[in-house]
């Protein structure tokens, strides 16, 4: 007899991503994680399986390896490896193993990219530049142990969730020789290649000629304010030079250019202020004319292009109701056709995954679905559905039963909109039976769940609960009208969309009516706390490192978010709004027994957003609870053991509120 998922399934819990297929589509290698549950941490490793599903194995025995990268001719790999300590590139030969440590950069090396000979490979790393110097440095007396000094910061942008506090300098283009491993710094310029704040997005490209590397970067001197406004730029690779190919008002990013040297594919959209605009695909001629978009007439975003080998086409990635796709645009453009589906990272119900192509055309990637973590697939023009070569998780498989989940469209309550939701059912659920049921709500706002395989609502479902979860409007994949039902408005109607999915299950007579519960993390706590201050028909709520109030998460949070987007302004011009959307401004309204979750080093909702909450909930005598999780940024899965902690408080404080009864 199996049991139901358990949070202590955490610790057994394996994912794959950056799935890499072999030019020639017979081998893969990805990136494998689990836990090390003796010092809480989780091991990235690569892996490899031959197409035919055949001699799956570990190819080195590291514990953080990652971005593995076939060479064009297929005989070696590029990743990344802390094996010598901080990160470097190493290389490996496929046919012998034979390792070399190829990079020796200052801070690790991202976005690997092998030139068309295979003779170099360019990357971005971070050149630091010298700590603000203020004060003068006094040296403490021989012997002494001081503590640690002070930090001063003079960026808008001066730590980020994950990453923490940010070191100075500028993420810039370096090339390094494969065979001597001597390196060149590219560029020099007072800006991060790669655009953001330097540490991860943008991948170089090189042109099929080798003589340039494209890159997406944002010059603006004001690029921590109109952070999204990059554009594409062609970096000669003997002197250096850069040169701008866009110039428009809005992103312009992951340039690539096709395998004829014809087109320079890219991805972005007319900046129109909007909370959420699709990424369209465009192409250009190399030196910049002659700019089109391929998707205009598709209602989607699409993302991650790669490039047919006969330069008529692109594979894409795109989200669909709920569903994560590979798609194939032709250079006439039009909507996607469907290559693979069913994409999920194995961990979460979110969206966003990657793939990559081999020159045949055969897909590859990771899949999911509600009630199965999944594998690394394939797939390619024409198949019926993902072929799975590589599955993982034996240990939580051998020993929890999953619950099943079922999709359902429901109209909203506000004005009819269809919403599409997924119910995920106790393992052995019975329909002559009634159970306790949570909304759990997602983040974003502009994001997506879908029926991809999420531990934390199985762990739920294990639990005896119904776990409905419900893609509102905000919610991405449904075209920009639905997501933006929330434009200057979040949270608001949102709440009756999710509503209306949960009378929906309760239509179905399968729910104890005395037993409902609402959770969700951040902008699902937002959400979470909005709703208890209408209805007090929830039993107990869970509100999940949450905004409170927009004014005060603005200037706490690591990047001032959606002033021009998810608001008209700034607060000063707009002080009323602020409020308004803020559900610090209806926390009066609250009665339900509250526990306020939320990690320590969260970055993008900071703490002091959830002590608002608790603090005005505490005030008003409502039950609540305040859990700070130490050390850990938004989402709270950053040490396995924290998020089997999160997992249990939340069950218990659902169950200690009437959820499990005896
Ligand atoms: C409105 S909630 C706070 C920010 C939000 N976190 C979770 O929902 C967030 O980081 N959103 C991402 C993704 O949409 C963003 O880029 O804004």
């Amino acid at each position: 007899q199996l049991r139901g998922v358990m949070p202590r399934d955490a610790l057994v819990h394996e994912t794959a991503s950056d799935v890499q297929i072999a030019p020639d589509g017979r081998q893969l290698v990805y990136v494998r994680q689990n836990v090390d549950s003796l010092r809480d941490k989780r091991l990235r490793t690569l892996w490899t399986v031959n197409a035919d599903g055949s001699a799956h194995r570990q190819l080195l025995p590291g514990s953080n390896e990652t971005a593995p990268r076939w060479s064009p001719d297929g005989t070696q790999l590029v990743f990344r490896s802390d094996r010598e300590g901080g990160a470097q590139l190493w290389t490996m030969q496929v046919a012998s193993g034979a390792l070399k440590r190829l990079t020796s950069v200052a801070r690790g090396p991202l976005g690997a990219a092998w030139s068309p000979d295979g003779k170099q490979i360019a990357f971005t790393s971070l050149v630091p530049e010298p700590a603000l110097s203020i004060a003068q440095q006094i040296a403490p007396p021989a012997g002494a142990t001081w503590a640690p000094p002070a930090r001063a910061f003079d960026k808008l942008i001066y730590r980020f969730d994950g990453a923490g506090e940010l070191e100075r300098g500028w993420s810039q283009l370096f090339v390094v020789d494969v065979a001597s491993g001597t390196t060149r710094q590219l560029t020099k310029g007072a800006y991060h290649v790669g655009g953001g704040n330097g540490r991860g997005s943008g991948v170089p490209s090189w042109s099929p000629d080798g003589k340039t590397i494209l890159i997406s970067a944002n010059r603006r001197p004001d690029y921590e304010i109109e952070s999204t406004d990059t554009e594409v730029m062609a970096v000669d690779v003997v002197s250096g030079d850069v040169r701008a190919l866009t110039t428009r008002f809005g992103p312009d990013n992951r340039p690539m250019m096709s395998p004829d040297g014809q087109w320079i594919a890219f991805t972005g959209y007319d900046d129109r202020r909007l909370g959420y605009q699709n990424h369209e695909l465009y192409v250009m001629r190399a030196d910049g004319s002659a700019r089109r978009s391929l998707t205009a007439s598709y209602d989607r975003s699409v993302g991650s292009p790669v490039w047919a080998p006969d330069s008529r086409g692109l594979y894409v990635e795109l989200n669909n109701e709920g569903e994560t796709q590979v798609g194939y645009v032709p250079l006439a453009g039009g909507v996607p056709r469907t290559i693979a589906r069913h994409l999920g990272n194995g961990q979460t119900a979110y969206e966003g995954s990657g793939y990559s192509v081999s020159r045949a055309g055969r897909v590859a990637f990771v899949t999911s679905r509600g009630n199965h973590p999944g594998g690394v697939a394939t797939a390619a023009i024409g198949d019926s559905s993902p072929k799975v070569l590589a599955g993982m998780n034996a240990v939580l498989l051998a020993n929890a039963r999953m619950g099943e989940v079922e999709m359902f469209w429901t109209p909203s309550s506000h004005d009819g909109w269809r919403v599409q939701s997924w119910l995920i059912k106790p393992p052995g659920f019975d329909a002559s039976k009634k159970y306790p049921i949570l909304l759990e709500i997602h983040g974003g706002p502009f994001l997506g769940y879908g029926d991809r395989f999420d531990l934390e609502k199985q762990a739920l479902a294990g639990a005896g609960y119904l776990v409905l979860y419900v893609n509102p409007r905000g919610s991405t994949s449904y075209g920009e009208k639905f997501a933006n039902g929330i434009h200057h408005d979040y949270p608001n109607f949102d709440r009756l969309d999710l509503e209306s999915a949960v009378d929906a299950v309760i239509a179905k007579g399968i729910v104890d009516t005395t037993r409902l519960y609402v959770a969700g993390g951040s902008g699902g706590g937002v959400l979470t706390a909005w709703i208890t201050s209408y209805t007090h028909r929830y039993r107990a709520a869970v509100v999940e490192y949450p905004v409170i109030n927009w004014t005060s998460w603005l200037w706490t949070a690591d990047t001032p978010r959606g002033t021009t987007t998810w608001f008209p302004g700034a607060p000063w011009d707009h002080e009323a709004q602020y409020a308004k959307r803020s559900p610090l401004s209806r926390v009066q309204f609250v009665k339900t027994p509250t526990m306020v979750l939320t990690g320590e080093l969260d970055y993008r909702t900071p703490m002091s957003e959830s002590e608002q909450w608790y603090s005005a909930l505490r005030f008003r005598g409502v039950e609540a609870v305040l859990v700070k999780v130490p050390g850990e940024p938004h989402g709270i899965r950053e040490s396995p053991s924290h998020w089997l902690q999160k997992m249990a408080y939340v069950q218990g404080w659902l169950d200690g509120h009437g959820g499990r009864q005896p």
